[in-house]
């Protein structure tokens, strides 16, 4: 892979730059696996970011991913519209356009869309919007608009990606637990992880996923999570011990709705970058048995983005 550059823009002051050269995994993914979280940035100067952005990314191409899947042993891509796009899904959609089939996405849409806008997403290879409630990364959008656009993908088969940090998770039970459709959380749901995981605030997620099954999680970003580390680098088999006992509780309690990502090229990290590679080999401590794995990396995505294939 070529180093990171950010077109015409200036990235945000100490912005980490993605990790070039991640090692190859010394986990075996099973055959078939989705790398089911994951962004394009950019190119900027050929897809420009959105004025309303919170932060400015180096560029991260859809080469680079494609390039990052096939490094990695993954089959497939499921891209994330990332916030610094805004609404704006040309660079997602594009990837997907251009992965041969390899890669589905979630789009980021407002209650203007159309419904032939919609169709031409479809047609691209998009599954599914992203409702996102991280304050630092967008402006809120009223909970009746997003319900509405909710009920119009619904239609499309497509279902509801939403982010929001675990404190946050009580204001809005009642809007997630009306969704109509499918819910995937990202990065489940942000927990605290120097909190005990039998306290309140990780309970409540649990209670959550149990008492709703259309609610789905994905067990990714352990480098986002962790407090304590060790951190995915310089050939770390063990890192992020302290997000292991969260994530593997989800996998285990729920393993027919979880799904796993890279979250390339990781947004707003402050402390580190991750070898992807070492990321990897995370997996088989939160999954540890080749049943979950299978779940987790390629029946669960398969269910969700190819159905038409299963
Ligand atoms: O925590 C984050 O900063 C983050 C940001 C984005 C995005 O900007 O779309 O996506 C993620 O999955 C995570």
């Amino acid at each position: 892979m070529s180093k990171p550059t950010s077109g015409d823009f200036t990235k945000t002051a100490g912005w980490l730059d993605w990790f070039d050269g991640p090692s190859k995994p010394r986990f075996q993914l099973p055959p078939g696996s989705v790398d089911a979280h994951c962004h394009v940035f950019g190119p900027g100067a050929e897809f420009p970011y959105a004025p309303e952005r919170k932060y400015t990314p180096c560029d991260a191409s859809k080469q680079q991913l494609f390039a990052l899947r096939d490094h990695l042993g993954f089959s497939r891509n499921v891209v994330v519209q990332a916030t610094c796009h805004g609404a704006d899904n040309r660079a997602m959609a594009d990837a997907c356009r251009s992965s041969g089939g390899k890669a589905r996405g979630v789009a980021t849409v407002k209650r203007s869309v159309t419904d032939q806008e919609l169709q031409d997403l479809h047609a691209s290879g998009v599954r599914g919007v992203r409702f996102n409630f991280v304050k630092r990364l967008v402006d809120f959008t009223p909970k009746d608009e997003l319900m509405e656009i909710a009920g119009r993908i619904k239609a499309l088969g497509w279902h509801v990606v939403i982010y929001f940090e675990a404190v946050d998770l009580p204001e809005l039970w009642d809007f997630f637990t009306a969704l109509p459709t499918t819910v995937v959380v990202d990065h489940m749901g942000r927990p605290d992880v120097s909190k005990p995981i039998d306290g309140p605030e990780f309970q409540l997620f649990l209670k959550f996923m149990r008492e709703h099954e259309n609610v789905w999680s994905k067990v990714s970003c352990p480098e986002r999570l962790s407090v304590t580390g060790p951190k995915a680098l310089n050939g770390e088999q063990a890192a992020y011990r302290d997000v292991v006992p969260f994530a593997r509780t989800v996998v285990e309690t729920f393993p027919d709705r979880v799904l796993w990502g890279t979250d390339w090229p990781h947004p707003n990290l402050k402390d580190h970058m991750p070898d992807d590679g070492l990321l990897v080999d995370f997996i088989p401590h939160i999954a540890p048995t080749a049943e979950l794995q299978k779940k987790l990396l390629v029946d669960n995505p398969m269910r969700l983005y190819w159905p038409e294939e299963v």
